[in-house]
């Protein structure tokens, strides 16, 4: 992590959080440091009032000429109680007031992904946790530390001036005896921001072996495997780790905050007898003595709270610094300067010698497959696991980028048109779909949100994939909450408020979502299948088979049974398409294809041949 940025970061970044902070609240923000500035202001006006009064009341002043200093007293104490509420509400709001903006800035930038790859980095994920952790608070923490720091000043300054005038070796060794404050306090900043990255991988297993003893999915295994307490004794490592790596930074901390609240004493005390000293030898008045006093006080507080201030605003700096790196991050996919306009699908989709890996230092996934999806015509892609079979449909989608070669759609290059334009002209059944904790008819709705709320249409892909009676029976039909993750305690127990699918099931909602959008030029169905009972399987091929006919789509299954029926069925193997034709042709070949397909049915030949 970088601990120490360059003065212009740090100039670039505090411009960015008073952008963001004016913009999330323009009237809360110049308020509250109208306020905080008064309240800087307030502490040198209530020891002048003070002094006032005693050199008056020492003098033998007559009481009506000292009242309008006593009421000029009583109003900074006044004052002294009621600011801190009013600044503490106004940040509060303004806190409130950023976390709104800074979520919707960061979210978005995540939606301006385009791909995934980006997502799948280990360290860009430590940034977005930081990120996260950050973006709620952290701007309005830098302009509070910066409005802090302003406020510390001005009393520092005012402090400085009376001290001055009153004993000007005496300010000026307060203000020596504050800069081993002010670099300590800033080296411990850095050194924390060190700590924080450092640990960061730590934090990032422990809550993964966390989230895993609580997780629902995992929650089978673990208890018949028996892995509770193996998972929570490595959880427990990890984060013993990462609070050894803490612990230490503490230590150092309290070291170093002990010996400067030890010269911070030393010096205060050293100015009180002195001053006790001159006053004795007639060169100090009362009020002097009682201002000297405050001086001294509020200027070694004034200056620790501008210590912690600064360390602080540098620590929210460096955090800040992750937010704004992946809010104003560049596109993960190149995008084209001029995209062009992605027509309906009118030839076919042409791979051309496309090479792909998930990275540089892995294997190649894809060597050079040459491959065409005609429109209009159903392809199954087949192949052992770990062909590349998911990988090739990433790329279809545009997910990735292939490294060499090129995926052309009527000729045109899809790196050359916008990525909405592509993905809204496909389809798909992901293998590894989602289940979302939102009503039946959202779970489906979401597979074109343009006609969520047609009913008609929702019910319509949900008996075209076999689950209109599943959603139909259910309590509350289309709007039965499929969760039980958001309940609160009043209708925990009420069966009719949410309900749990089976995978199968699931799997039939995720089938209706993408027939919703099969009005798209390309349809993506990897393993649609593979949960289904055989009645269901063999009613959602018929309904895939009616469904493709004259529709460009690419089928991924392991059970060949159901892709034989394909107009083309291409066989991947060590990156290459090896085998490419109908069902009859391949099964006329003799190769891979042919062999497995006699594989899987001598299973079931064995089953029903007595
Ligand atoms: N996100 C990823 N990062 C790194 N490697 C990956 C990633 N996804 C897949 N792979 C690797 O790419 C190879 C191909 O995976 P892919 O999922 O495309 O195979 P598949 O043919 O769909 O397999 P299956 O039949 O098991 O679903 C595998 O070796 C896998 O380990």
């Amino acid at each position: 992590m970088n601990t120490s940025l360059g003065a212009r970061r740090v100039l670039s970044l505090l411009a960015a959080a008073v952008r963001l902070t004016r913009q999330a609240a323009p009237v809360g923000t110049p308020l509250y440091l109208v306020l905080c500035l008064i309240g800087g202001v307030v502490p040198i006006a209530t020891a002048w009032c003070m002094k006032v009064l005693l050199d008056g009341l020492a003098a033998g002043e007559v009481w009506l000429k000292l009242l309008p200093w006593a009421v000029a007293l009583a109003v900074t104490g006044l004052l002294v109680g009621l600011l801190p509420i009013g600044t503490e509400y106004l940040k509060q709001r303004l806190d409130r007031s950023v976390a709104v903006v800074t979520m919707d800035r960061l979210y978005r930038a995540m939606d301006r992904l385009a791909g995934i790859a980006r997502m799948e980095d280990p360290r860009f994920r430590d940034k977005l946790r930081l990120a996260q952790q950050t973006g709620r608070s952290g701007p309005g923490q830098l302009v509070d530390d910066g409005v802090g720091s302003v406020q510390a000043a001005v009393t520092l300054g005012g402090f400085l001036g009376t001290l001055l005038v009153i004993n000007a070796g005496m300010a000026v060794i307060v203000l020596v005896a504050a800069i081993p404050a002010l670099l300590a306090n800033l080296r411990l900043s850095r050194a924390r921001a060190r700590v924080l990255w450092s640990i960061a991988p730590t934090e990032r297993r422990e809550l993964f072996y966390a989230d895993l003893l609580a997780s629902l999915d995992a929650a089978k295994e673990l208890r018949l495997l028996g892995l509770g307490e193996l998972f929570r004794r490595r959880m427990l490592v990890e984060l013993t780790a990462a609070h050894a790596v803490v612990e230490g930074q503490d230590r150092r901390d309290a070291r170093v905050q002990g010996l400067l609240a030890g010269l911070t004493a030393a010096v205060a005390a050293g100015g009180l007898v002195w001053a006790a000293w001159l006053a004795a030898h007639g060169r100090l008045s009362l009020g002097d003595i009682a201002i000297f006093v405050a001086s001294v006080g509020g200027m070694q507080g004034a200056l620790q709270s501008l210590v912690t201030r600064l360390a602080s605003a540098h620590h929210s700096t460096l955090l800040f610094d992750h937010y704004e790196e992946i809010e104003s991050q560049g596109p993960d996919l190149p995008v084209p300067a001029e995209p062009r306009r992605l027509a309906a699908l009118r030839s076919g989709i042409e791979l051309r010698d496309v090479w792909f890996r998930y990275a540089e230092d892995q294997p190649w996934v894809l060597r050079g497959v040459n491959l065409t999806i005609a429109h209009g015509r159903s392809l199954a892609l087949v192949g052992l696991n770990g062909a590349g079979k998911s990988t090739m449909v990433k790329l279809l989608c545009r997910f990735y980028d292939p490294e060499r070669g090129a995926i052309l759609w009527d000729g045109v290059d899809l790196r050359d048109v916008g990525v909405e334009d592509l993905r809204a002209r496909i389809g798909a059944v992901f293998q590894d779909y989602m289940c979302y904790d939102l009503s039946a008819a959202e779970n489906i709705g979401l597979g074109d949100v343009s006609v969520m709320d047609d009913r008609e249409r929702v019910v319509a892909a949900a008996r075209r994939a076999g689950a209109h009676d599943i959603v139909a029976g259910l309590p509350r039909g289309y709007d039965t909450f499929l969760s039980r993750m958001f309940f609160d305690e009043a209708d925990r127990d009420d069966p009719e408020t949410g309900v749990l699918l089976s995978g199968g099931q699931w799997q039939r909602l995720a089938l209706a979502r993408a027939f919703l959008r099969d009005r798209r030029d390309l349809m993506i169905l990897d393993e649609p299948s593979s949960g289904l009972d055989a009645e269901a399987e063999h009613e959602v091929h018929s309904s895939l088979r009616r469904h493709r006919e004259g529709a460009t789509s690419v089928l991924i299954s392991h059970r060949l049974g159901a892709v034989r029926d394909a107009a083309v069925i291409a066989v991947l193997a060590e990156g290459r398409v090896t085998e490419l034709g109908s069902h009859d042709e391949l099964i006329a070949s003799g190769g891979e294809y042919a062999r497995l397909f006699r594989l899987q049915a001598s299973g079931y030949d064995e089953v029903v041949s007595p």
